[in-house]
């Protein structure tokens, strides 16, 4: 660059005589910072060719799926493909955002990207907020790429996971990496760590529990904490996933001042045959709803959107197995979504983690 032409920062300089930089030289776009809010994905549509192409990417994920190459190969191609996509997107027509034809994951994410846009924006001009998805649309790579020609030379990537594991919040560092390995002129990047404890993320929970619970004309014996499972030999191996998911559950117990068998711990969302981590969401609502329990809520804390997992899969079949064993009141607490308490928790995650590139407060 031409030290003695005088640049602004974050504007895209040109080549040519007014754009601020000698003919020939290529453009630059610098002096801005990403945020990029990162969560699991979503198809883009729920037809089998949509949802097929989406599981296929989750499911071939060496993150995700650990088990020997060819004999995966074989299962996910020869079996799982042929037969899942159709299931579950019925499934994800139960809970399809028709207005806008997507997965409410998308529409969750896009609107706390906006949220936080709008929020911290104005302190800082040089932040600019961006989200994507794992897997499917937006894709990391496209919109990093995107950042940078807005002039991002630093970005915060902040995958959307409270409680770390390796299957959700180390391979969106995998793919936000395998970007960086293609580019010539690479943003700096940081990443925001998992927040199982941070007193917003247990205040807004803890909230979340109460003001629920205020709205409904019964009381719940005991409420759940449903998390998404991982298979056993994951934990077994190290992945510190489980202890993160305790605790928050007993930070959260402890903040409502609630005894233990009160607020309880389970996993949902089992995939395959091998055992996942226990107890298990669904056997244990089963098995509460047959030794006589009535009123049940379950809240889903390691979510920070409402999705196929929380909204089919809790609301919709864990409410119906409670009724039919003879459970009468069933109540989903929502996720904390793009809530005020829960703009304040991605909030305060953000704000910490962009101190030295940007004093926010
Ligand atoms: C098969 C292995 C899987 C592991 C391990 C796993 C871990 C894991 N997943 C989430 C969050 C979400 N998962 C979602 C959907 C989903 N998960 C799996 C499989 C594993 N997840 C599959 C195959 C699917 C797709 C639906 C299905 O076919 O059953 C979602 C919802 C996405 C949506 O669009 O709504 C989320 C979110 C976490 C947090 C986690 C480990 C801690
Ligand atoms: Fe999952
Ligand atoms: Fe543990």
């Amino acid at each position: 660059m031409n030290e003695a032409v005088p640049v602004k920062e974050g504007v895209a300089l040109r080549p040519g005589p007014d754009g601020g930089l000698p003919a020939g030289h290529p453009a630059v776009a610098y002096g801005k910072i990403g945020v990029l809010i990162v969560n699991l994905g979503t198809p883009d549509g729920t037809d089998y060719w949509s949802m097929r192409r989406y599981l296929k990417e989750f499911l071939s994920d060496r993150r995700v799926i650990e088990v020997n190459r060819a004999l995966w190969w074989f299962l996910l191609n020869v079996i799982i493909l042929s037969r899942r996509p159709q299931a579950k997107g019925k499934d994800y027509e139960t809970i399809w955002n028709k207005e806008r034809n997507e997965g409410p994951l998308r529409t969750i994410t896009r609107s706390q990207s906006d949220k936080l846009g709008e929020r911290l924006g104005p302190l800082d001009d040089r932040l600019v907020f961006d989200w994507a998805m794992r897997y499917g649309n937006p894709s990391i790579a496209s919109r990093i790429e995107a950042l940078q020609s807005q002039g991002c030379e630093r970005i915060l990537l902040v995958p959307l996971y409270p409680q770390y594991a390796a299957a959700t919040s180390a391979t969106v560092c995998d793919a936000a990496f395998d970007q960086l390995k293609k580019m010539r002129w690479q943003p700096v990047l940081r990443v925001a760590p998992h927040w199982p404890d941070e007193p917003t993320y247990i205040e807004a929970l803890a909230n979340s529990i109460t003001s629920e619970l205020a709205k409904l004309d019964w009381e719940p014996e005991l409420v759940l904490a449903s998390f998404h499972g991982i298979p056993k030999e994951y934990f077994e191996k190290g992945d510190p996933y489980h202890c993160y998911c305790y605790k928050t559950v007993r930070l959260v117990r402890e903040k409502l001042g609630w005894p233990e068998g009160k607020l309880r711990l389970t996993f949902q969302s089992r995939f395959g045959k091998a055992e996942w981590l226990q107890p298990y969401t669904d056997k244990t609502v089963e098995a509460l709803a047959q030794s006589g329990v009535k009123r049940l809520a379950v809240i889903t804390p390691g979510f920070v959107a409402d999705c196929l997992e929380t909204l089919e899969e809790i609301a919709g079949e864990n409410a119906e197995i409670f009724h039919h064993n003879g459970g009468e009141k069933f109540h989903f607490i929502p996720c904390l979504n793009e809530s005020e308490g829960g703009m304040k928790v991605l909030e305060a995650v953000i704000r910490r983690e962009l101190k030295g590139w940007a004093e926010l407060g």
